[in-house]
């Protein structure tokens, strides 16, 4: 926790001025429909107010971390602040939920740069790597290639090459967390004011990282306890940090279920995109169609066999995930006109009885 009063700049708002007692404030943490959002004045327990309750009806409705809102302060800061409203997005992230009715969910909001954490030992791979760029390039953050334990390889210069091979664009930093100075690379790239989230699989040293970068204050290890609706205590651990450079981070678990929902694979390979333009068909697959410029590609050894397979198995992959969130937001539809399928169908019937 902070000591000092904070100034909410810091959390890279512009200065907002409390007017009939709303403020602007940032979600840090939430639980349930219980949040701890980060005032002018310092860490606060809220709540949502009943009319964007009612105004919630699909998952991406609800705040959560990294979010901008406007509150309403209360006269004994015991007592917490209420939500109420929630203000437009620059980013969102989400991930897919197997098994649920609304196929996805939201995991933060308002990153400027995500840090994609590969190590460098038997977790490297390439194929996991062209994922999280996808979902990179949709998400409408930047992105930073960040491989981990370098301690752990000896073919370094071999897997630059091949993160080379996949990253177009995008930035790369090595870390070793065993070395003093082994974090140089990725310090010199963050900025105050910014915010970032890490994403990798298990055990790829994100925690490690962002302890190191916390240094003393250590607010990494800092678990979250809000009430949630039963009353129950529920620790998560999904937060929002500062860090002593300034730099804010959305500590995100479970990152590594990420679905390629919202995932743009066709800009995260523009190597391919570039090939298919030169395909016979403009609608080519790619697979056995004649006049292939990428089938031709791979023949050539321009391109690799694995690369392509990815390319199409995360376009099949968003393919599904697209369909089912269209149901996913026609069932929402239906539930906000009619309340649920099931009184549309009795208001349907009883319509049609009418008419008859
Ligand atoms: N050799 C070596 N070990 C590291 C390095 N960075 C982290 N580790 C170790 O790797 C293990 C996993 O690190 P964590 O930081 O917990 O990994 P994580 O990505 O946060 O894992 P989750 O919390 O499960 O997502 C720990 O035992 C760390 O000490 C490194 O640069 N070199
Ligand atoms: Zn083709």
């Amino acid at each position: 926790m902070e000591d000092k009063p904070l100034n909410l700049t810091e959390y890279g708002a512009t200065a907002q001025p409390v007017v009939n007692g709303l403020a602007l404030a940032r979600v840090v943490a939430t639980s349930h429909d219980h949040y701890l959002i980060m005032t002018e004045t310092g860490q606060l327990a809220a709540t949502l107010s009943g009319r964007l309750m009612n105004l919630a009806t699909t998952a991406t409705d609800w705040p959560t971390v990294g979010d901008w809102v406007q509150v309403r302060l209360p006269d004994n800061p015991a007592d917490g602040a209420v939500i109420e409203r929630l203000a437009a997005r620059q980013t969102v992230f989400t991930r897919k939920v197997a098994g649920r009715r609304s196929s996805e969910q939201l995991v933060a909001a308002n990153i400027d740069t995500l840090l994609l954490c590969m190590a460098l030992d038997a977790n490297f791979n390439l194929r996991r790597l062209e994922r999280y760029l996808a979902v990179a390039a949709a998400s409408g953050a930047k992105a930073v290639i960040v491989l981990t334990k370098a301690d752990q390889t000896t073919t370094l210069p071999e897997q630059l090459t091949a993160v080379a091979s996949v990253a177009g664009t995008t930035p790369v930093v090595v870390c070793d967390a065993t070395q003093p100075a082994g974090l140089s690379e990725l310090t010199a790239l963050m900025r105050p004011r910014l915010t970032y989230a890490f994403l990798g699989s298990s055990g790829v040293g994100k925690s490690t990282l962002i302890n190191r970068l916390a240094g003393s204050d250590a607010l990494a290890t800092q678990a979250v306890r809000a009430a949630d609706a039963h009353g129950r205590h529920t620790t998560t651990a999904r937060q929002l940090l500062r860090l002593p450079n300034g730099s804010l981070v959305i500590d995100t678990p479970g990152m590594r279920e990420l679905g390629v929902i919202d995932a743009d694979v066709d800009a995260s390979f523009a190597d391919i995109q570039a090939l298919a333009q030169h395909c016979k068909f403009r609608d080519c697959t790619h697979h056995t169609e004649p006049g292939c410029a990428v089938q031709a590609a791979v023949a050539s050894g321009e391109l690799t066999a694995a690369r392509l397979a990815s390319y199409q198995s995360l376009k099949a992959e968003q393919a599904v995930n697209l369909a089912l969130r269209g149901k996913a937001r026609e069932n929402a539809k239906i539930a906000r006109m009619f309340g649920s399928k099931k009184q549309m169908k009795t208001m349907m019937q009883a319509a049609r009885h009418r008419r008859r």
